[in-house]
């Protein structure tokens, strides 16, 4: 891999030290990064390299899924760590900071290679792009990337203004757009499994679905984030990014070898083919909620507008359920349904595929009989679970559901920061959000915040520790279709009457 200085704005901030150490760690130990590789860290405060490398183990130490326990490995990491003292809007400290990376550069012989990672607040992204590009940080001889993590703009407005002011410091292959979702190992895999296999590849679209579920559940509220959050809420914070993005995963069509354009290109497809909703159809298509007082797992937790700092007349929504139509030959007709909640009973983010009735199964007369479906689990557990219909071998003339799952063993899977930092590293922008599928994303969404703001969508209210407002389940149930594995919360896949096959994977 190319030598690489990684030139880190937000060094002494809480997603440097719980995820950036951590994942460089992680690569640094598997061998993983550059030969000539050197960190320098940025923020306000003022730290001593020494203090700051200190800060760098503390952090491994708290946050590294790997023991960072060993006091050698833990040094050859952090002598590469350097700190210097930046304010973004000072375009003096760019200059000094031009000056300690070409001493880097001089003195490790490497070539002039620049990743700027900008883990700071999203208010700080354009001055730090047109500084980068002043002060000439980004104009040598190497290549330039910038890593933005997100929010990417606020509605489709100004995500559009914010991509127009960074395209004049960093071209769309220089700019990697982070959506942590998109590192997910399970998410990862979407792609190759549709490829390579041929059981998916044949059940794969409308002939054989009956509609698709896409669930991201969450059990903690708005935490100490209020600031943030209040201005936001779970349509900005998940649902336009992550949750869109699990769809297209999903329903991209790839050649077999795809590369990073083709998953570009199909992503941008399947964007343009998604319906698109009017303000006025907002209703019909989309649940809002905002979490009450309520019992999560035998503890009590507050209600939204009771959380601190949040107004109590606070609007805002914890909770979206929507349904969405792809219109094209593959998808046409299957109901996609999404949703995603805060002070849910549940941490659970999973993919559900039910399958049509086939011929076989109408016939029968067992009323037990369950769909076939297909689970993506993607957090906190990951794996495959495939559940049949089966005759039941002693009793001829009844079926009975049979599952195979697929999982990974837990310890050593590399963790969503890991493989993306990686990618970053190797230039490969196949599991980052490109601006098309980010602008039509936006505008998809534009009509719901619309909606939203002028209260042309009730805000239902649901008891934390549910899962969200009857209002979700009444989406489906219009549809003839119900949630999978809510309500039932003992009935997981694993404990669903039948026969189980288990397949556990380490690759
Ligand atoms: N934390 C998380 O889990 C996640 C965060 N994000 C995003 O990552 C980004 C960073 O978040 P997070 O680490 O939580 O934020 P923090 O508030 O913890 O850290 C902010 C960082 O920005 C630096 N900073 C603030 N103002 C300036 C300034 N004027 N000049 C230079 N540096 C400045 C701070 O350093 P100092 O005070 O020393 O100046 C600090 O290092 C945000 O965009 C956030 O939305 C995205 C997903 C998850
Ligand atoms: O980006 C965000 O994601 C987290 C949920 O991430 P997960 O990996 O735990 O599923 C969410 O809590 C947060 O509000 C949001 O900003």
């Amino acid at each position: 891999m190319e030598a690489t200085t990684f030139v880190l704005f937000g060094a002494t901030g809480d997603l440097a030290k719980r995820k950036i150490y951590p994942a460089l760690y992680n690569l640094y130990v598997d061998q993983k990064l550059p030969q000539s590789f050197s960190v320098i860290g940025l923020g306000r405060r003022e730290l001593s390299d020494e203090t700051f490398q200190a800060n760098v183990e503390q952090s491994l130490r708290m946050f590294s899924r790997r023991e960072a326990k060993d006091p050698v490995v833990l040094k050859n990491f952090v002598r590469a760590f350097r700190y210097s003292v930046l304010d973004v809007g000072r375009k003096e400290d760019y200059l000094k900071l031009l000056k300690l990376i070409e001493q880097q550069e001089a003195e490790l012989r490497m070539e002039p290679n620049r990743l700027f990672y900008l883990s700071v607040g999203p208010e700080f992204f354009e001055t730090i792009a047109a500084n980068i590009q002043e002060s000439g940080l980004g104009s040598a001889n190497g290549w330039k990337r910038l890593v933005i993590e997100k929010p990417f703009g606020h509605d489709l407005q100004s995500a559009r203004d914010l991509n127009r002011n960074l395209s004049k410091a960093f071209t769309e292959e220089e700019i990697f757009r982070i959506d942590h979702y998109l590192g997910k190992p399970m998410v990862q895999k979407l792609e190759v499994l549709q490829q390579s296999h041929p059981v998916l590849q044949a059940l794969w679209g409308n002939h054989s679905m009956a509609n698709v579920q896409i669930t991201a559940n969450e059990i903690v509220g708005v935490e100490e984030r209020a600031g943030y959050y209040d201005h936001v809420g779970a349509l900005r914070d998940m649902f336009q990014n992550h949750m869109l993005q699990l769809l297209m995963m999903l329903t991209i069509q790839l050649p077999n070898n795809s590369t990073s354009e083709n998953v570009r290109f199909n992503k941008k497809q399947v964007m343009d083919s998604l319906e698109a909703l009017n303000k006025e159809d907002v209703r019909s298509h989309v649940v809002r909620g905002q979490y009450g007082a309520g019992t999560i797992q035998g503890k009590s937790v507050v209600g939204y507008t009771s959380e601190p700092n949040i107004a109590a007349n606070s609007q805002n929504d914890t909770f979206i359920a929507a349904k969405l139509q792809i219109a094209n030959d593959a998808w046409r007709d299957v109901p996609f349904y999404i949703r995603t909640g805060k002070r849910m009973k549940d941490k659970s983010t999973r993919i559900v595929i039910e399958f049509k009735e086939p011929f076989v199964q109408a016939q029968s007369n067992d009323e037990d009989l369950t769909p076939n479906l297909i689970v993506f689990e993607i957090n906190p557990n990951e794996g495959i679970s495939l559940q049949f219909n089966t005759r039941d071998p002693q009793q001829q003339r009844e079926f009975r559901p049979i599952h195979i799952d697929f999982h990974e063993r837990g310890d050593n899977v590399p963790e969503a920061y890991e493989n993306l930092i990686g990618d970053a590293l190797h230039g490969d922008s196949t599991f980052f959000a490109h601006w098309d599928e980010v602008e039509l994303s936006w505008q998809w969404v534009q009509p719901i915040l619309d909606a939203y703001e002028e209260n042309l969508v009730p805000l239902h209210r649901y008891e934390a520790g549910t899962y969200g407002p009857a209002e979700s389940d009444e989406l489906l149930a219009k549809d003839g279709f119900h949630w999978w594995f809510d309500d039932k919360p003992e009935q997981t896949i694993e404990s669903i009457k039948g026969e189980r096959y288990a397949y556990y994977t380490n690759r």
